[in-house]
């Protein structure tokens, strides 16, 4: 995977083109949470791609260069879809809850989707950001950091932490959706991508979420013994809500809180 994506975002700007994103659409190349002409981008490029369902793959956007890259795609989210689906057992076991319905909501048809992110080195890399500030809008996201280079840092008590990569090592980030249903014993966690003066950066960020129709709410086993801290939302209009702003910390989040 680390191959492909590197040889992909090697090729000229037209050849990546060809994969370009549509007006409106989410899934190719090109930019996401461009709201305005006056808005400062991130300095990344990316590829976004949805990989499950198998009816949610738009097959145009999978590039045919290198010729590798979608058989190795479609291998690298299932093996991923089973290791999320591991990790979400045990959570479920750590939270308590036994109800296989609920379980099945982490683990049923859920969406899966990857965005491939490629940040260019920038002579004046304390002036451009990576990657803005955000939690994900997702339940679970696995992220890989490509090429072992730096530049993932997460927030914690409002100072921000440096990520260190390490060789072929998953890091594993709690989305929105898991902080709602776990009723905020699992956070989610804020993050952002600083850029490199020399060195180019690429990651490949796995989003794994229930499907659009479900309501999100704390699970009733747990507010059984605690009160209900989020508002309930399906995950289709937490999404809608998500990809239509800017990219804002956990803004959107704390908006669904029910006491501030
Ligand atoms: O590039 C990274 O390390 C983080 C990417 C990320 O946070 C995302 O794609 O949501
Ligand atoms: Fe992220």
């Amino acid at each position: 995977m680390k191959n492909d994506i590197m040889e992909f975002f090697k090729l000229p700007l037209k050849e990546k083109e060809a994969m370009k994103q549509l007006p409106g659409g989410i899934q190719g190349y090109g930019q996401l949470f461009v709201q305005s002409e006056e808005q400062k981008l991130d300095w990344a490029d990316m590829l976004v791609l949805s990989t499950h369902p198998f009816a949610s793959r738009d097959i145009k956007f999978w590039p045919t260069n290198p010729t590798t890259f979608r058989d190795t795609l479609d291998k690298y989210s299932v093996e991923l879809r089973k290791l999320t689906g591991c990790l979400v057992r045990l959570m479920a076991k750590d939270l308590g809850i036994k109800n296989p319905e609920l379980l099945g909501i982490l683990l049923s048809e859920h969406l899966q989707s990857v965005r491939i992110n490629y940040y260019p080195p920038c002579k004046h890399a304390s002036k451009v950001l990576g990657l803005s500030p955000h939690s994900d809008g997702t339940g679970l996201t696995v992220l890989l950091q490509a090429n072992d280079v730096n530049g993932l840092q997460i927030k914690k008590d409002d100072r921000w932490f440096s990520v260190k990569a390490r060789p072929g090592a998953f890091i594993v980030n709690i989305g929105d959706l898991i902080e709602i249903m776990s009723n905020g014993r699992y956070k989610s966690i804020e993050h952002r991508v600083v850029i490199n003066t020399d060195k180019e950066r690429l990651s490949i960020a796995a989003f794994h979420s229930p499907p659009f129709e479900v309501a999100l709410r704390p699970f009733p086993e747990l507010i059984e013994a605690e009160e209900e801290r989020y508002r309930a939302i399906t995950v289709g209009d937490f999404m809608k809500a998500y990809m239509t702003d800017r990219l804002d910390g956990k803004r959107l989040l704390e908006s669904l809180k029910l006491k501030k």
